[in-house]
């Protein structure tokens, strides 16, 4: 009698069905009849062709009867990835959005955030958040919490219940901003970075980390800046901020940081540009800033949602993309007012046709370009392509099921489509109704 090979033994379920997914060379890859095998790691163990289902039976040790096989309207992608969203603003998304940026920032969104020193308040909005973007089809989220630590460790703690990948950032922010309630020292924000950061690395959580915090530039001062940079060097972690998003505040950092050649600068001086820097918008930099970017690796999050909301401007993707500079796409909640990286999708199509309308020389993005950055983009962006992102075996199992015919779903199919108007249709059409399972890695964390 055969015995089952040890080395792929471990499998612990088998899709077959249509994949989608993008790699570096093809923005939309297509395969159908695959079929794919979780190992007990929650990695992706195989991905075959489906008529060799009794080899790979054989060799895997399952049982081809515990096939999981996918309909006909469906298909296994992989999860999106939001590279910037405020779990902290999520209480007032949908709404505060007739104010450019730094009006809003200390009319609605200060305020706030300074409610998140109360432990009861920041547990149910992080709660919401956590579970919404999850069904949204979001495996992994780049979160801002405030500049309070002990709901920030929170924010860590209810991802990972959840079984949310994800990396938080107790926000740090020592100016003055006029807003009571709502400061820090720079003694305090380092301490309390240094805290944060210690205690959440502490709990050994497998996929929720701890992201360096400065909020923007304006926010910060050179001293506390330079802190942070060593903090993010000396603990190789990852680091998040805001640039470059509406002329205002460039000029304004001009004014503050008047040393420094640009806003990218800015940063850039405090070793705040690393391979592990996201940071959010970017709508206003120069080529030459462009460059800092790539030569330090550092990647940006395109918000179009926000950049529309608080009419901050519109990035050119294609030029940032030419550029080799890494992206990914963020809802940016709640200056995007909308937690769904569909939307983000949607936007992010919306911008670059803005830019065609302004330029009929400008190339569109496609929606398979698209698709790209809401899931390896975002990986890439987050220097977490190693283990999530795509379909590749030893990557994590991080996936959405999709049924673009969900019974009480918003897309009606008229006839029999193919996997790649399957896609385009759920990308455009579809919501929470047609992400009928998430899993990261490897655990089915929606349903809840
Ligand atoms: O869109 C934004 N949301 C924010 O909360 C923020 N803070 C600084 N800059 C910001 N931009
Ligand atoms: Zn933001």
């Amino acid at each position: 009698m055969e015995t089952p090979d040890n080395s792929t033994a471990a499998v612990k379920f088998v899709f077959r069905g249509t994949l989608v997914h993008s790699t570096p060379e093809e923005a939309l890859q297509i395969r159908e009849d695959a079929l794919l095998g979780v190992d007990a790691d929650g990695k992706i163990a195989f991905i075959e062709d489906g008529k060799k289902l009794q080899d790979i039976s054989k060799s895997s040790g399952f049982n081809p009867s515990a096939i999981t096989q996918l309909g006909q309207q469906e298909f296994l992608m992989p999860g999106m990835i939001d590279t910037h969203i405020h779990a902290s603003q999520y209480s007032y998304a949908g709404t505060a959005l007739d104010m450019p940026l730094l009006q809003w920032l200390n009319t609605y969104t200060f305020p706030v955030e300074s409610r998140f020193k109360d432990l009861e308040f920041a547990k149910q909005v992080y709660t919401q958040v956590v579970k919404r973007t999850l069904r949204n089809g979001t495996t992994t989220a780049c979160y801002f919490a405030t500049i309070h630590t002990d709901a920030s460790l929170q924010l860590g703690r209810i991802a990972h219940d959840f079984g949310q990948r994800a990396l938080v950032g107790k926000v740090c922010m020592d100016r003055d901003n006029g807003v009571t309630d709502y400061s820090e020292t720079s003694q305090e924000s380092q301490d309390e970075t240094n805290r944060f950061i210690k205690e959440l690395l502490n709990q050994k959580y497998p996929r929720v980390k701890p992201v360096v915090t400065p909020r923007f530039a304006p926010s910060c001062t050179e001293p506390l800046l330079a802190q942070l940079g060593e903090i993010a060097k000396n603990n190789n972690l990852h680091i998040q901020s805001h640039i470059s998003e509406n002329l205002e505040e460039i000029t304004l950092v001009k004014g503050l940081f008047p040393q420094s050649e640009s806003y990218t600068d800015v940063y850039h001086r405090f070793n705040l540009l690393t391979n592990k820097t996201v940071m959010a918008h970017g709508c206003h930099l120069s080529d030459e800033e462009l460059v800092l970017f790539r030569e330090t690796g550092a990647a940006l999050s395109h918000c179009p949602n926000s950049n529309f909301s608080l009419c901050s401007g519109v990035l050119n993707v294609r030029n940032v993309l030419n550029h080799n500079v890494k992206l990914g796409l963020g809802t940016d909640v709640a200056g995007g007012y909308s937690s769904s990286m569909l939307d983000a999708v949607r936007r992010t199509l919306d911008a670059s046709k803005v830019l065609k309308i302004q330029d009929p020389e400008h190339k569109t993005l496609s929606f398979e370009e698209v698709f790209r950055l809401a899931t390896l983009g975002g990986s890439q962006a987050l220097s977490l392509d190693d283990r999530t992102g795509n379909f590749e075996v030893g990557k994590d199992f991080d996936a959405l099921r999709v049924n673009v015919a969900a019974p009480g779903g918003p897309i009606d199919l008229i006839q029999k489509e193919k996997p790649q108007i399957l896609l385009e249709k759920f990308l455009n059409l579809g919501d929470d109704r047609n992400i009928v399972e998430v899993f990261v890695a490897g655990r089915k964390v929606v349903p809840f």
